[in-house]
């Protein structure tokens, strides 16, 4: 796929996503965090580019929200739903759902809310949610005990970006790899000319080394999977949370077995295991073998030193309570200096001294706790020639540190191998794991949504089918049964249900105060949920599949002549579209003095009906319109049901057909009732 195909990725970031390892299925995965991972490339971004190659895919072009107002809703929408999500990652991956006009798009987005609102919220699956993240890969480790070596530039090329972990040397014959011996703890020959070669230390040919990065570095993986620990738990819990909850994360991979209850993608117990063997900065933890080994070279010094002051002290302590007999010339030589003191102990204390030298031997082996063939050498640091203080043999203590490093290299090293190769194995498995845990917070969000705003999953349909369907039933336009707005400044425990229907250019007429504003962004709302595939909050829908939404709120007060000019010509490129458009326009009379006001709506309202266009026209110069226009307008009217101490009773649910009075006419009348009288009458029938 040409990735500068997708709307919106120009030729700079087609070549950040070339930097992932299979940019057109991450693209195409719509995993926002896998394609976040393209350097550069933040989440938001990612969230674009998922969403431009959902469009590409459709041969969707995305115009459906058309005005600023539309667009602020679509927010609003995506707000309620992102408020819902615990983690980041899910906020950002809603905002690859947008209203759509592609009916493949609209139910693959239905397919995923349908089972999204199937999900039951837990608690505790929302709490084990909180620490989940996305996978990160780690900077890159330098391994400096280790080299590669290969005599051609080509492969030099390949190594170098393929293992940037090691150093790559370039050699010609093996006089020059046996070099590299001396200086490497191992040396891998990538060249297959060099099989058989016979040097010293710890060389290997291995020419697939490159292919095999988890034998060649294993710290890659170790360093991998030391970076995201705390990712990976997180991710475990939640798939123990959710199983336990009884609504188990079916993962996209077990799903596409057709087995559901498949479980996690990764044997969770065998992942804590590993990583309960792995140090937070990619060392191997828990082995006691490594641990002493790493011990006894770090503490060789001291414990030799200790070593030595146990024997200084038994000696001393023996010298003290002995009787020594110093013959007449030993005594002389000891006046004239020339008799060492060593010849008198050897002799005199050679049992003393050899119980001490035992003791100091023993106290190394016991402090660095060497296994036998180990405190073999550890013997030789003690015991040459008889001194006070004893001393010990720099050579053979740096003989049983050679030895003892090698033996803890070599244990880890085995270690790292054996992490790796159990590791390898769940590198793509943990990807699923976690990237399943994520996709779970954007299903529960999309069922707490439906929840706690009583969602159902639209009817959404695109005009073909609207023309094969019987007669008055074709489907053009909205049908909202108990639709029940998220966005009113009222609790919604105490948000009245609106039935409303629109098909054809309507004029909604109603009381101040009555709900009409509150109406359209309940069409609007209803509207563009259900072109992102999402469920809405009534108890019924149906929408056709609009082309393009135009939602113009309310103007502030009268336009200057320019403001106005640039409205109209708006409205003029509105009415000269497509088909297929929603049009909710609200108090469009206040840009202008109301009788202008009424010729120009009417006027509107001509052109959208002739382009079978569905409009709500809020106005409370409906009857002014009315008179105005060359065609039957529908007018719709919410209704007081009277004024009750003051307070208007509405009944919220527009009624078809019906002008409905407005406050003052409602004034007039209770006045013209209370009171009585000429003056009140006359007015009352001037409405
Ligand atoms: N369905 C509803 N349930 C409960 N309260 C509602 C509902 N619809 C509207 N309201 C309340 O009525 C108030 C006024 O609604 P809205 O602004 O939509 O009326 P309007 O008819 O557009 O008014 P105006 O003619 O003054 O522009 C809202 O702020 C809200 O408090």
């Amino acid at each position: 796929m040409q990735l500068e195909a997708i709307p919106g990725v120009g030729a700079k970031t087609a070549a950040a996503l070339r930097e992932l390892d299979d940019p057109a299925a991450t693209v195409e995965s719509g995993d926002v965090a896998a394609i976040a991972r393209a350097p550069g490339v933040n989440e938001a971004r990612a969230a674009r580019i998922a969403r431009g190659a959902i469009r590409r895919r459709h041969g969707d072009d995305g115009r459906v929200l058309a005005t600023d107002r539309a667009r602020e809703l679509y927010r609003e929408a995506i707000d309620l739903l992102r408020e819902r999500t615990v983690t980041d990652y899910a906020a950002k991956r809603l905002e690859t759902f947008y209203p759509s006009a592609s009916a493949s798009r609209i139910a693959e987005a239905q397919a995923f809310a349908a089972d999204a609102t199937d999900r039951d919220p837990d608690p505790a699956v929302r709490e084990a949610l909180a620490d989940c993240a996305p996978l990160s890969d780690p900077p890159t480790v330098r391994v400096r005990d280790r080299c590669l070596a290969t005599a051609d530039a080509e492969t030099l090329a390949r190594a170098e970006s393929a293992v940037p972990e090691l150093s790559v040397e370039t050699v010609e014959d093996a006089r020059d790899i046996s070099e590299l011996g001396r200086s490497y703890a191992s040396v891998i020959v990538l060249d297959e000319s060099f099989a058989g070669l016979d040097v010293e230390g710890d060389v290997s040919v291995r020419p697939d080394a490159l292919e095999t990065p988890a034998e060649t570095v294993p710290e890659r993986l170790l360093a991998f999977f030391a970076e995201n620990r705390e990712r990976l738990e997180a991710a475990a819990a939640v798939h123990e949370a959710a199983a336990a909850a009884g609504d188990p994360v079916s993962g996209g991979d077990s799903a596409e077995e057709g087995d559901s209850d498949a479980g996690p993608p990764v044997d969770l117990d065998r992942l804590r295991d590993a990583l309960s063997r792995l140090d937070d900065d990619g060392t191997i933890a828990g082995d006691a073998e490594l641990d002493r080994l790493t011990g006894a070279v770090d503490d060789l010094d001291a414990a030799v030193s200790t070593a030595a002051s146990v024997a200084d002290d038994r000696l001393r302590e023996a010298i003290r309570e002995r009787d020594v007999t110093i013959e007449g010339t030993d005594f002389l030589s000891l006046v004239e200096q020339g008799a060492r003191v060593d010849s008198l102990l050897d002799r005199e204390l050679a049992d003393e001294y050899d119980a001490a030298v035992d003791a100091a031997r023993e106290h190394l082996a016991d402090a660095l706790r060497l296994e036998p063939e180990e405190a073999e050498l550890a013997d030789r640091v003690f015991g040459g020639d008889p001194s006070f203080p004893v001393e010990h043999d720099e050579s053979a203590v740096s003989r049983l540190r050679t030895e003892l490093s090698a033996a803890r290299d070599r244990r880890a090293a085995k270690l790292k191998a054996d992490l790796a190769s159990d590791l390898g194995d769940l590198r793509e498995p943990v990807e699923a794991l976690v990237r399943d845990a994520l996709e779970l917070d954007v299903e529960l969000a999309i069922a707490r949504f439906a929840r706690d705003f009583d969602c159902t999953i639209p009817e959404v349909v695109g005009p073909e089918r609207g023309d094969a369907e019987a007669g008055g039933d074709a489907v053009a336009g909205f049908r909202i049964e108990g639709g029940r707005s998220p966005l009113l400044d009222v609790d919604f425990a105490d948000v009245e249900p609106v039935d409303y229907a629109v098909s054809g250019a309507t004029l909604l007429s109603g009381v101040n105060s009555g709900g009409k504003t509150s109406t359209l962004d309940l069409v609007a709302l209803v509207v563009v949920l259900a072109q992102m595939g999402m469920p809405v909050p009534a108890e019924s829908a149906t929408v056709e599949r609009f082309e393009e939404v135009h939602y113009y709120a309310k103007s502030q007060g009268t336009l200057d002549a320019g403001a106005f000019e640039a409205t109209l010509r708006d409205f003029g490129d509105l009415v000269d579209g497509a088909d297929g458009r929603l049009v909710l326009v609200d108090e469009l009379e206040s840009i202008t003095e109301p009788g202008a006001s009424a010729k120009i709506i009417a006027g509107i309202l001509e052109a959208l009906d002739d382009q079978d266009a569905t409009a709500v026209f809020v106005s409370h110069l409906a009857r002014e319109i009315r008179d105005a226009a060359d065609f039957e307008v529908a007018v719709d009217g919410i209704e007081a049901a009277g004024l009750v101490d003051g307070e208007l009773r509405v009944n919220r649910s527009p009624k078809k057909g019906h002008l409905a009075r407005s406050t003052p006419e409602l004034i007039v009348e209770k006045l013209a009732d209370d009171r009585g009288g000429e003056f009140y009458g006359d007015l009352l029938e001037k409405f």
